[in-house]
Protein backbone atom coordinates (compact mmCIF):
# COMPACT_ATOMS: atom_id res chain seq x y z
CA UNK A 1 0.00 0.00 0.00
CA UNK A 2 1.48 3.43 -0.89
CA UNK A 3 1.57 5.65 1.80
CA UNK A 4 -0.52 8.81 1.52
CA UNK A 5 -1.41 11.78 3.58
CA UNK A 6 -3.72 14.64 3.44
CA UNK A 7 -2.99 17.31 5.48
CA UNK A 8 -5.03 20.38 6.46
CA UNK A 9 -3.71 23.95 7.08
CA UNK A 10 -0.30 23.08 5.54
CA UNK A 11 0.77 26.66 4.34
CA UNK A 12 2.42 27.32 7.34
CA UNK A 13 3.25 26.47 11.00
CA UNK A 14 2.19 22.78 12.12
CA UNK A 15 0.78 21.64 9.38
CA UNK A 16 4.04 22.75 7.16
CA UNK A 17 6.05 20.78 9.41
CA UNK A 18 3.77 17.68 10.02
CA UNK A 19 3.90 17.80 5.73
CA UNK A 20 7.49 17.82 5.63
CA UNK A 21 7.89 15.31 8.72
CA UNK A 22 5.49 13.29 6.48
CA UNK A 23 7.20 13.49 3.00
CA UNK A 24 10.47 12.46 5.01
CA UNK A 25 9.02 9.51 6.27
CA UNK A 26 8.06 8.11 2.77
CA UNK A 27 4.09 9.53 2.24
CA UNK A 28 2.86 10.98 -0.88
CA UNK A 29 1.69 14.07 0.79
CA UNK A 30 -1.75 16.55 0.03
CA UNK A 31 -0.34 19.98 1.22
CA UNK A 32 -3.88 21.78 1.82
CA UNK A 33 -4.91 25.39 2.81
CA UNK A 34 -6.58 28.29 2.24
CA UNK A 35 -4.09 29.96 0.20
CA UNK A 36 -2.70 28.77 -3.09
CA UNK A 37 0.39 30.83 -2.76
CA UNK A 38 1.61 28.88 0.58
CA UNK A 39 0.27 25.36 -0.04
CA UNK A 40 2.38 25.72 -3.36
CA UNK A 41 5.66 27.02 -1.72
CA UNK A 42 5.32 24.07 0.99
CA UNK A 43 4.49 21.26 -2.21
CA UNK A 44 7.71 22.75 -3.56
CA UNK A 45 9.99 22.62 -1.22
CA UNK A 46 8.95 19.04 -0.59
CA UNK A 47 9.19 18.14 -4.11
CA UNK A 48 12.50 19.30 -4.11
CA UNK A 49 13.39 16.87 -1.51
CA UNK A 50 11.74 14.20 -2.39
CA UNK A 51 10.52 13.93 -6.38
CA UNK A 52 7.04 14.36 -6.84
CA UNK A 53 6.16 13.51 -3.06
CA UNK A 54 3.55 16.19 -2.89
CA UNK A 55 0.52 18.28 -4.55
CA UNK A 56 -0.96 21.38 -3.10
CA UNK A 57 -4.61 21.90 -3.26
CA UNK A 58 -6.45 25.03 -1.98
CA UNK A 59 -9.39 24.59 0.02
CA UNK A 60 -11.18 26.16 2.83
CA UNK A 61 -12.42 23.45 5.75
CA UNK A 62 -15.73 24.80 6.53
CA UNK A 63 -16.94 23.87 2.92
CA UNK A 64 -18.02 20.35 3.01
CA UNK A 65 -17.72 19.97 -0.57
CA UNK A 66 -14.46 21.18 -1.24
CA UNK A 67 -13.31 19.28 1.43
CA UNK A 68 -14.47 16.36 0.09
CA UNK A 69 -13.40 16.77 -4.00
CA UNK A 70 -9.98 17.24 -2.28
CA UNK A 71 -9.46 14.19 -0.54
CA UNK A 72 -11.12 12.45 -3.74
CA UNK A 73 -8.28 14.20 -5.75
CA UNK A 74 -5.66 13.21 -3.56
CA UNK A 75 -6.37 9.51 -3.66
CA UNK A 76 -7.02 10.05 -7.80
CA UNK A 77 -4.18 11.60 -8.20
CA UNK A 78 -1.50 9.13 -5.44
CA UNK A 79 -3.61 5.97 -6.54
CA UNK A 80 -4.64 5.90 -2.61
CA UNK A 81 -4.81 7.14 0.71
CA UNK A 82 -4.17 6.07 4.23
CA UNK A 83 -4.10 9.36 6.37
CA UNK A 84 -6.16 11.95 6.60
CA UNK A 85 -4.81 15.23 9.58
CA UNK A 86 -7.03 17.98 9.92
CA UNK A 87 -4.75 20.31 11.27
CA UNK A 88 -6.49 23.53 10.38
CA UNK A 89 -7.63 25.56 12.70
CA UNK A 90 -8.32 29.59 13.96
CA UNK A 91 -7.69 30.92 17.71
CA UNK A 92 -9.40 34.02 18.47
CA UNK A 93 -8.65 35.52 21.39
CA UNK A 94 -12.41 35.74 23.53
CA UNK A 95 -12.32 37.36 26.82
CA UNK A 96 -16.05 36.02 27.67
CA UNK A 97 -17.81 39.32 27.83
CA UNK A 98 -16.24 40.00 24.31
CA UNK A 99 -17.37 36.80 22.58
CA UNK A 100 -20.37 37.68 20.15
CA UNK A 101 -22.14 35.27 17.87
CA UNK A 102 -19.89 36.07 14.81
CA UNK A 103 -17.04 34.48 16.60
CA UNK A 104 -18.18 31.78 18.04
CA UNK A 105 -19.89 30.80 14.30
CA UNK A 106 -16.44 31.22 12.54
CA UNK A 107 -14.49 29.26 15.29
CA UNK A 108 -16.90 26.28 15.27
CA UNK A 109 -17.06 26.21 11.85
CA UNK A 110 -13.09 26.20 10.89
CA UNK A 111 -12.21 23.96 13.79
CA UNK A 112 -15.36 21.52 14.63
CA UNK A 113 -17.20 21.20 11.51
CA UNK A 114 -14.08 21.30 9.59
CA UNK A 115 -12.87 18.45 11.24
CA UNK A 116 -16.07 16.67 10.86
CA UNK A 117 -15.64 17.40 7.31
CA UNK A 118 -12.56 15.63 7.04
CA UNK A 119 -13.24 12.80 8.95
CA UNK A 120 -16.46 12.07 7.08
CA UNK A 121 -14.34 12.43 3.90
CA UNK A 122 -11.53 10.20 4.74
CA UNK A 123 -14.35 7.56 5.78
CA UNK A 124 -15.79 7.68 2.18
CA UNK A 125 -12.74 6.94 0.54
CA UNK A 126 -11.29 4.53 2.57
CA UNK A 127 -14.11 2.51 2.01
CA UNK A 128 -14.00 3.99 -1.49
CA UNK A 129 -10.49 2.00 -1.76
CA UNK A 130 -11.06 -1.21 0.61
CA UNK A 131 -9.57 -0.27 3.13
CA UNK A 132 -8.84 1.45 6.53
CA UNK A 133 -6.88 4.21 7.58
CA UNK A 134 -5.83 6.53 10.37
CA UNK A 135 -7.00 10.09 10.83
CA UNK A 136 -5.63 12.45 13.03
CA UNK A 137 -7.39 15.81 14.34
CA UNK A 138 -5.70 18.58 15.46
CA UNK A 139 -6.89 19.76 19.25
CA UNK A 140 -4.66 21.73 22.04
CA UNK A 141 -3.98 21.64 25.58
CA UNK A 142 -6.29 24.28 25.79
CA UNK A 143 -8.49 21.23 25.35
CA UNK A 144 -7.59 19.65 27.90
CA UNK A 145 -7.46 22.36 30.57
CA UNK A 146 -9.23 25.55 29.82
CA UNK A 147 -6.55 28.67 29.67
CA UNK A 148 -8.46 32.18 30.18
CA UNK A 149 -9.71 33.94 27.23
CA UNK A 150 -9.57 31.47 24.97
CA UNK A 151 -13.37 30.41 25.86
CA UNK A 152 -14.44 29.84 22.13
CA UNK A 153 -11.37 28.33 21.32
CA UNK A 154 -10.86 25.60 23.90
CA UNK A 155 -14.52 25.11 23.52
CA UNK A 156 -13.81 23.74 19.69
CA UNK A 157 -10.83 21.92 21.05
CA UNK A 158 -12.59 20.28 23.55
CA UNK A 159 -15.36 19.19 20.91
CA UNK A 160 -12.38 17.54 18.69
CA UNK A 161 -11.30 15.29 21.65
CA UNK A 162 -15.05 14.51 22.02
CA UNK A 163 -15.17 13.55 18.29
CA UNK A 164 -12.18 11.64 18.36
CA UNK A 165 -13.19 9.66 20.83
CA UNK A 166 -16.78 8.84 19.35
CA UNK A 167 -15.52 8.23 16.21
CA UNK A 168 -12.47 5.84 17.19
CA UNK A 169 -15.42 4.05 18.60
CA UNK A 170 -17.90 4.63 15.39
CA UNK A 171 -14.84 3.55 13.07
CA UNK A 172 -13.17 0.63 14.38
CA UNK A 173 -15.00 -1.75 12.40
CA UNK A 174 -14.31 -0.13 9.17
CA UNK A 175 -10.55 -0.35 10.18
CA UNK A 176 -10.62 3.33 10.87
CA UNK A 177 -8.27 4.77 13.72
CA UNK A 178 -8.71 8.28 15.25
CA UNK A 179 -6.80 9.78 17.44
CA UNK A 180 -5.64 13.75 18.41
CA UNK A 181 -2.69 15.65 19.10
CA UNK A 182 -2.61 18.29 21.65
CA UNK A 183 -0.06 20.62 21.34
CA UNK A 184 1.02 22.97 23.91
CA UNK A 185 2.89 26.59 23.07
CA UNK A 186 3.88 26.10 19.74
CA UNK A 187 6.30 28.94 17.37
CA UNK A 188 3.47 29.55 15.35
CA UNK A 189 1.80 32.51 13.78
CA UNK A 190 -1.07 31.89 15.98
CA UNK A 191 0.89 31.66 18.88
CA UNK A 192 2.24 35.00 18.05
CA UNK A 193 -1.31 36.47 17.42
CA UNK A 194 -2.47 35.05 21.01
CA UNK A 195 0.20 35.97 22.81
CA UNK A 196 -0.02 39.89 21.09
CA UNK A 197 -4.02 39.69 22.28
CA UNK A 198 -3.57 38.62 25.30
CA UNK A 199 -0.76 41.16 26.15
CA UNK A 200 -2.59 44.31 24.73
CA UNK A 201 -5.67 43.36 26.51
CA UNK A 202 -3.98 43.88 29.64
CA UNK A 203 -1.77 46.59 28.36
CA UNK A 204 1.41 44.97 28.49
CA UNK A 205 3.97 43.87 25.42
CA UNK A 206 3.85 40.26 23.61
CA UNK A 207 7.00 38.48 25.49
CA UNK A 208 4.11 39.31 28.53
CA UNK A 209 1.50 37.67 26.73
CA UNK A 210 3.15 34.49 25.72
CA UNK A 211 4.98 34.42 29.33
CA UNK A 212 0.92 33.97 30.41
CA UNK A 213 0.92 30.55 28.25
CA UNK A 214 5.05 29.29 28.62
CA UNK A 215 5.47 29.63 32.28
CA UNK A 216 6.04 26.87 33.92
CA UNK A 217 6.58 24.76 31.00
CA UNK A 218 7.97 21.27 33.17
CA UNK A 219 10.80 21.28 30.06
CA UNK A 220 11.37 24.88 30.19
CA UNK A 221 10.87 25.88 26.65
CA UNK A 222 8.15 26.37 24.14
CA UNK A 223 7.71 24.37 21.44
CA UNK A 224 8.70 24.08 18.00
CA UNK A 225 6.51 22.94 15.11
CA UNK A 226 8.62 19.53 14.37
CA UNK A 227 8.27 18.81 18.22
CA UNK A 228 4.67 18.26 17.00
CA UNK A 229 5.41 16.61 13.96
CA UNK A 230 7.47 14.16 15.53
CA UNK A 231 4.42 13.30 17.46
CA UNK A 232 2.04 12.93 14.55
CA UNK A 233 4.76 11.24 12.67
CA UNK A 234 4.02 8.28 14.91
CA UNK A 235 -0.30 8.70 15.12
CA UNK A 236 0.34 8.26 11.49
CA UNK A 237 3.24 5.71 11.29
CA UNK A 238 2.51 1.59 12.08
CA UNK A 239 3.70 1.75 15.73
CA UNK A 240 0.56 2.99 16.73
CA UNK A 241 -1.58 0.28 14.78
CA UNK A 242 -2.75 -0.50 18.48
CA UNK A 243 -4.29 2.84 19.69
CA UNK A 244 -7.38 4.70 19.12
CA UNK A 245 -9.33 7.43 20.30
CA UNK A 246 -6.69 8.75 22.22
CA UNK A 247 -5.35 12.42 22.39
CA UNK A 248 -1.59 12.52 22.61
CA UNK A 249 -0.28 15.65 24.76
CA UNK A 250 2.86 17.23 23.20
CA UNK A 251 2.94 20.31 25.57
CA UNK A 252 6.74 19.72 27.03
CA UNK A 253 4.97 19.29 30.36
CA UNK A 254 1.97 21.57 31.29
CA UNK A 255 -0.93 19.36 31.60
CA UNK A 256 -0.98 16.31 33.14
CA UNK A 257 -3.77 13.65 32.27
N1 LIG B 1 0.50 27.18 17.82
C1 LIG B 1 0.11 26.64 18.95
O1 LIG B 1 0.68 26.99 20.02
C2 LIG B 1 -0.97 25.61 18.99
C3 LIG B 1 -1.69 25.21 17.88
N2 LIG B 1 -2.64 24.22 18.00
C4 LIG B 1 -3.42 23.77 16.87
O2 LIG B 1 -2.57 23.29 15.84
C5 LIG B 1 -3.17 23.53 14.57
C6 LIG B 1 -2.20 24.31 13.71
O3 LIG B 1 -1.91 25.54 14.36
P1 LIG B 1 -0.75 26.55 13.93
O4 LIG B 1 0.14 25.93 12.94
O5 LIG B 1 -0.19 27.09 15.18
O6 LIG B 1 -1.65 27.69 13.26
P2 LIG B 1 -1.35 28.72 12.10
O7 LIG B 1 -2.38 29.78 12.21
O8 LIG B 1 0.06 29.10 12.09
O9 LIG B 1 -1.66 27.82 10.80
C7 LIG B 1 -2.96 27.34 10.58
C8 LIG B 1 -3.20 27.22 9.10
O10 LIG B 1 -4.57 26.82 8.93
C9 LIG B 1 -5.10 27.53 7.85
N3 LIG B 1 -6.54 27.67 7.91
C10 LIG B 1 -7.27 28.41 8.78
N4 LIG B 1 -8.57 28.36 8.46
C11 LIG B 1 -8.67 27.56 7.37
C12 LIG B 1 -9.74 27.13 6.56
N5 LIG B 1 -10.99 27.54 6.79
N6 LIG B 1 -9.48 26.32 5.53
C13 LIG B 1 -8.21 25.91 5.26
N7 LIG B 1 -7.15 26.29 5.97
C14 LIG B 1 -7.38 27.11 7.02
C15 LIG B 1 -4.43 28.91 7.93
O11 LIG B 1 -4.48 29.58 6.69
C16 LIG B 1 -3.02 28.54 8.36
O12 LIG B 1 -2.18 28.35 7.24
C17 LIG B 1 -4.46 24.31 14.85
O13 LIG B 1 -5.57 23.44 14.81
C18 LIG B 1 -4.25 24.85 16.25
O14 LIG B 1 -5.48 25.07 16.90
C19 LIG B 1 -2.91 23.62 19.19
C20 LIG B 1 -2.21 23.98 20.31
C21 LIG B 1 -1.20 25.00 20.32
C1 LIG C 1 -3.34 28.45 20.77
C2 LIG C 1 -3.35 27.26 21.62
O1 LIG C 1 -3.75 26.21 21.20
C3 LIG C 1 -2.87 27.30 22.92
C4 LIG C 1 -2.51 28.56 23.57
O2 LIG C 1 -2.76 26.27 23.52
Amino acid sequence: MTKVAFVTGAGQGIGEAIAKRLADDGFKVAVVGRTLTKVARVAEEINTKHADAALAISVDVTKRDEVFAAVKQTADAFGDLTVVINNAGVAPTTPILEVDEDTIKWTFETNVNGTIWGIQAATETFKALGHGGKIINATSQAGVEGNAELSVYGATKFAIRGITQTTAKELAPLGITVNAFAPGIVKTPMMYDVAHNVGKNAGKDDDWGMAQFSDGIALGRVSEPEDVANAVGFLAGSDSNYITGQTLIVDGGMVFH
